[in-house]
């Protein structure tokens, strides 16, 4: 599939194009969507279509016309008939109803930083039409379906990474993507199919005039958490991705350090049943099934291993323990924001049945706060748990027989192996436990007149994510060399050659291939991975695992089995 690119300004560009057909569109207010669906438009292009369900359609109209009554009539409606936030107690007059609504995108051009990723913007846009499909917002359907228009023919506004308390939804980011959307003028820009033009350029290219806001339509357009769920579905599909990759690195490295598959009995899994341990068990059965580097002690053998412990130390022993509330934390996240996905985010919200309308706070992102301070607490988890066994690796103290720092050619004394890398790998590990921070908790009190005084930071922490997801990816490219290069000296130790192909377990071996293609080294029996230090610059191989790995590539569908059973935690 084509890939839109990952972010503005990171070297994983990759041009953005569509999935032609059209026939399995994602169909907006049919049911609800998934973090799946999200992604293959945010990145995959996939085309969206409205829901055809007239009673769905009807009640969008419907809202309007409540909106448009009460104005008429001067009822007085929060955001309609009154200023906003702090200022709710200003009264709007009917003649100045649509002004207020034109004006609040201009006092919220205040975005500061650098443009956030393009299929965050994407996936924003997808979440807001389906936000306000429910027919609770009061917005016209024509601005839905031009948002659509945007989404399908690959036009992304620009928007900043700062202006977002999380509170009041993600006002400033959306502000930019309603002001681009209704070309409110020329300093509104998109990214047109990889061309940088100003939003009223855009319109034209699409055959589109430029709209005015009508009665609570800025209003429902700002007021909500799309963005950072947005960015938060991104982040938790790649954190999957990146979780099951660390799966499979240390089922490279359990086969590295010869260590025993008996830790990961179902027996053990079943006295301590919680689903995460137990999906992370069978899961290392599986990747370490039919391996001849592992010691096969299922059926309770204890084999002597002369100098070294009878059984494994913790970081193997332990790992469904220790992965287990990964597993169950990021499966809960995930369902969070779900439902945030599927959420009507906006205030005040139109009940139609009881023509009411009623004034609430759903723009609150306190789930996407703490699901991402979550997240990123975990990754912090899951990267420590590699560094560990980096370290178990290179330790010939520990690493049951293999050479220091895991150096190929032993005979060529100069050689330092994987030494620099390891300090790679520790320079990163550090960052990413110190992203595990919590930031919900670290909000302003006196925000916005001091109506907005508990606010969730849930686009910062999503922004957050978003970082630690890229850090991370880094530091799984360096958790996978050391696996590769582990299980070639292995293969040498037991077999007398260098080609793990023959040894590996079966699921282990697509993606040791997968990465010795990507790095364009294959396989050989004749020579590991790596051998001299001066025959190749590692850090070109590190660009290119990882950059297969952010866009899904080769590396990441080896282990999609895998992946596929995180559904079914
Ligand atoms: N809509 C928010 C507050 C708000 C909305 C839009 C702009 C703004 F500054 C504040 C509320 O219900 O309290």
């Amino acid at each position: 599939m084509n890939t839109v690119s990952l972010s503005t300004n990171t070297t994983q560009k990759t041009a953005f194009s569509f999935v032609p057909s059209s026939d399995d569109a994602v169909i907006v207010g049919d049911r609800n969507l998934t973090v799946e669906e999200v992604i293959s438009v945010a990145r995959y292009g996939k085309q969206v279509r409205l829901t055809d369900d007239p009673e769905k359609l009807g009640n969008i109209q419907a809202s309007c016309d409540y909106i448009h009554n009460a104005v008429e009539s001067g009822e007085p409606i929060y955001g309609v008939t009154t200023g906003f936030g702090g200022m709710a107690n200003v009264v709007i007059s009917p003649e100045s109803a649509t002004l207020l609504q034109n004006n609040l995108m201009w006092y919220h051009k205040v975005g500061a930083g650098k443009k956030i990723p393009l299929v965050d913007v994407r996936a924003a846009m997808l979440l807001r039409v389906n936000s306000h499909i429910s027919g609770a917002s009061g917005i016209r359907l024509e601005i839905l379906k031009r948002m659509l228009i945007f989404l399908n023919a690959g036009v992304t506004p620009h928007v900043c990474e700062f202006g977002s308390i999380g509170a009041s939804g993600d006002l400033t980011p959306l502000a930019y993507i309603t002001g681009a959307l209704i070309g409110l003028n020329s300093s509104y820009t998109v990214d047109f199919n990889g061309e940088e033009i100003n939003a009223l350029t855009a319109l034209k290219k699409l055959n589109l005039e430029p709209l005015h806001l009508l009665p609570k339509e800025g209003l429902a357009m700002m007021n909500g958490t799309s963005v950072m769920t947005g960015i938060a579905a991104n982040c938790v599909y790649d954190t999957k991705n990146l979780l099951g990759l660390s799966m499979a690195a240390h089922a490279l490295a359990i086969q590295g350090l010869n260590g025993t598959n008996q830790s990961f009995h179902p027996f053990i899994h079943k006295l301590k049943p919680h689903s995460g341990q137990k999906w992370a068990a069978d899961q290392m059965l599986n990747l370490l099934e039919g391996s001849q580097l592992v010691r096969d002690e299922l059926n309770g053998a204890h084999n002597y291993r002369g100098k070294h412990p009878i059984q494994d130390r913790y970081s193997l022993r332990c790992l469904p323990q220790y992965m287990g509330p990964i597993v169950d934390g990021l499966d809960q996240i995930q369902k969070q924001i779900e439902v945030e996905i599927n959420s009507v985010t906006d205030n005040p919200l139109i009940d139609l049945e009881n023509q009411a309308s009623y004034h609430g706070g759903n723009f609150l992102g306190q789930y996407i706060g703490v699901g991402m301070d979550q997240l990123r607490y975990y990754i912090g988890l899951l990267a420590k748990h590699l560094d560990v066994q980096i370290a178990y690796l290179v330790a010939p103290e520990f690493n049951n027989g293999l050479s220091a720092s895991l150096v190929g050619n032993t005979d060529r004394v100069v050689n330092m192996g994987l030494k620099g890398l390891q300090i790679t790998g520790n320079s990163i590990m550090p960052l990413l436990t110190f992203y595990g921070n919590s930031i919900a908790d670290r909000f302003p009190t006196h925000a916005e007149q001091y109506n907005q005084n508990i606010n969730s930071q849930g686009f910062a922490s999503a922004n957050l994510a978003r970082q630690s997801v890229e850090i991370f990816q880094q530091y799984i490219v360096i958790a996978l060399m050391f696996g590769v290069q582990s299980v070639d000296l292995r293969t040498y130790k037991n077999f007398g050659h260098y080609d793990a192909r023959a040894t590996l377990s079966p699921a282990t071996k697509d993606l040791y291939l997968a990465i010795r293609n990507v790095v364009g080294q294959p396989p050989s029996a004749e020579r590991p991975y790596i051998w001299d230090d001066n025959e190749q610059a590692l850090d070109e191989h590190i660009a290119k695992i990882a950059i297969d790995i952010a866009n899904g590539g080769q590396i990441v569908q080896a282990i999609n089995n895998l992946l596929l059973s995180l559904d079914n935690v």
